[in-house]
């Protein structure tokens, strides 16, 4: 996708309102999560993560990010609970980083950075025919954010950080089957909810945010393969795909749920 916005001084996140005048709305991703002014709500079920049929299909370079994409069937991967009143089908999960390990993520709790934040990206299939359709529907999508932090490496990973040299350049795809990336989530599945939106154009305000508190470890050098990408094809000047984040977006009156007191 030869995208007109990037991360770049000339084409990153400053910008995007240009071509995207969503980007200054009033449910804006990412957002600093102020835990003092979170708000327990007892009323949300606990979340449940059905990743048991994962028919992972491949993971690729798409140019501001690695994906890895899931095939689009019935019994695939879904999570439902907790805010969502639909079940909600993984399409797929990718990343976002830094050119260190102190920053990288896009949502900041009480202001810390993390090294990276990973996105599973999930559609209301109770409510919409299509990816598509649903990413434009204010209760389309839900995405589940996990952040990263260097320390022990992390098991489940290897998979994805060993197949990153197969996906170098912008635009190169490799076969991925079967991850279940069940692996990738927290042991404790305490959670913080909001509504917000897409944090990369078309910026649509679509996605029930549910950014869980706890981290997971990953090794420096898991970390460091991830800044051995390229936003840059075979043949352009090489650019390493880095600070890939966009910054934390004005809270505009929303309130933050916790999902644990
Ligand atoms: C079309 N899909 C799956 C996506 N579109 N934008 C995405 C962003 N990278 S994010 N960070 O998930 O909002 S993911
Ligand atoms: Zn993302």
């Amino acid at each position: 996708t030869s995208n007109c916005w990037g991360y770049g001084e000339d084409d990153g996140p400053f910008f995007w309102h240009k071509g995207y005048p969503i980007a200054q709305g009033n449910r804006q991703s990412p957002i600093n999560i102020v835990t003092s002014e979170t708000v327990y709500d007892s009323s949300l079920s606990p979340l449940i993560v059905s990743y048991e049929h994962c028919t992972s299909i491949s993971i690729s370079n798409n140019g501001c990010s690695v994906a890895v994409e899931y095939a689009d069937t019935e019994q695939g991967p879904v999570i439902e609970g907790g805010p969502l009143s639909d079940a909600y089908r993984l399409k797929q999960f990718h990343f976002h980083w830094g050119h260190k390990d102190y920053h990288g993520s896009e949502h900041t709790v009480d202001g810390k950075t993390y090294a990276s934040e990973l996105h599973l990206v999930h559609w209301n299939t109770s409510k919409y025919q299509t990816f598509r359709e649903a990413a434009a529907a204010s209760d389309g999508l839900a995405v589940l954010g996990v952040f990263l932090e260097a320390g022990e490496e992390h098991q489940g990973l290897l998979k994805i950080t060993d197949a990153l040299n197969m996906v170098k350049f912008k635009g190169r795809t490799a076969d991925l089957k079967e991850f279940n990336p069940k692996c990738l989530l927290p042991k404790n599945l305490k959670y913080w909810t909001y509504p917000g939106s897409l944090t990369t154009p078309p910026l649509h305000e679509s996605v029930i945010w549910i950014v869980f508190e706890e981290p997971i470890e990953v090794a420096k050098k898991q970390m460091e393969k991830f800044r051995m990408l390229l936003f840059s094809q075979e043949e352009e000047d090489e650019k390493f795909m880095e600070n890939n984040f966009r910054p934390p977006q004005p809270l505009k009156g929303r309130q933050v749920c916790a999902s644990y007191n």
